[in-house]
């Protein structure tokens, strides 16, 4: 199977603590994702050291067998709600067209082209209606639409969103893990850091589950099993039987 992702010997620290260790993993494409852990466990610091958000201090990072600095214009990152600044003053509209620009190059503004694509972006999110609206009015989960809609105005191969479903609404979470899913159908990579883990085994095809280190990646099977869990959380899971997951 083709590898979306290689990662070899990572490691990140924040002023000389590392948070992040000897981590080591590989995952093919057109799978949905989950990266799992408990609070602190790493998981923001890795994604953002596998984009070359923040530095590693040594590791490789292999996207589709090429390192990252050339793979830019195929990835899409959605970030926390809360690293966000939402006052910034921006229309929903603005907000997905910059979606378009990595595509488009340096010196080129988005024309009719980019900007029909934005709407049918919006209208895939069913947020539409709001395309004039400043993006700091919305709702939490409008905002993550929003902002999932302006992943895929980018046309990327590959999307990482770090806790995309935290405090939206319902419908809001069902309509972006549809959508998350039917990137997979089509064969693009989708990683989520994720919380809920009543969710998990519905949601994703893969999982990452660490803690500072790898406890284990693969099939979600595989990965969300009572001893594996149990170590990477530090707590006991007695609801969850060995044989069939949860
Ligand atoms: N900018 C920063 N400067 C210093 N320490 C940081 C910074 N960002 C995160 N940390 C620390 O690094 C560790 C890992 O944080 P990180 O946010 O990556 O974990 P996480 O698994 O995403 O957590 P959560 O599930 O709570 O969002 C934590 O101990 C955190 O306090």
């Amino acid at each position: 199977m083709e590898k979306a992702i290689e990662i070899n010997n990572l490691h990140v620290s924040y002023y000389g603590k590392e948070v992040i260790q000897d981590i080591s993993f590989s995952l093919g494409k057109g799978k949905l994702i989950g990266i799992i852990g408990p609070n602190g466990a790493g998981k923001s610091t890795m994604m953002k050291a596998i984009l070359g958000l923040i530095p590693k201090d040594y590791g490789e990072v292999k996207i589709h067998g090429k390192e990252i600095k050339t793979m830019r214009k195929n990835i899409a990152y959605v970030p926390q709600r809360s690293d966000l600044d939402w006052d910034f003053p921006i229309n929903v509209i603005d907000t997905v067209l910059l979606g378009t620009y990595p595509q488009l190059g340096l010196f080129r503004r988005p024309g009719k082209k980019e900007k029909k694509w934005a709407r049918e972006c919006l209208e895939k999110v069913g947020m539409e209606k709001f395309a004039k609206h400043q993006i700091g009015e919305l709702s939490g989960g409008q905002q993550q639409r929003v902002f999932l809609a302006r992943a895929l105005a980018q046309r990327a191969e590959m999307f990482f969103l770090d806790e995309p479903f935290v405090g939206i609404d319902v419908a809001s979470e069902q309509t972006i893990i549809n959508i998350l899913k039917q990137l997979r159908d089509e064969g693009k990579t989708v990683f989520v850091i994720h919380h809920d883990l009543s969710k998990v085994e519905d949601y994703f095809d893969d999982l990452i589950l660490i803690n500072k280190k790898l406890i284990q990646s693969g099939p979600v099977r595989d990965v969300f099993q009572r001893e594996t869990m149990t170590r990477a959380y530090q707590t006991n899971f007695p609801f969850m039987n060995m044989e069939v997951g949860v």
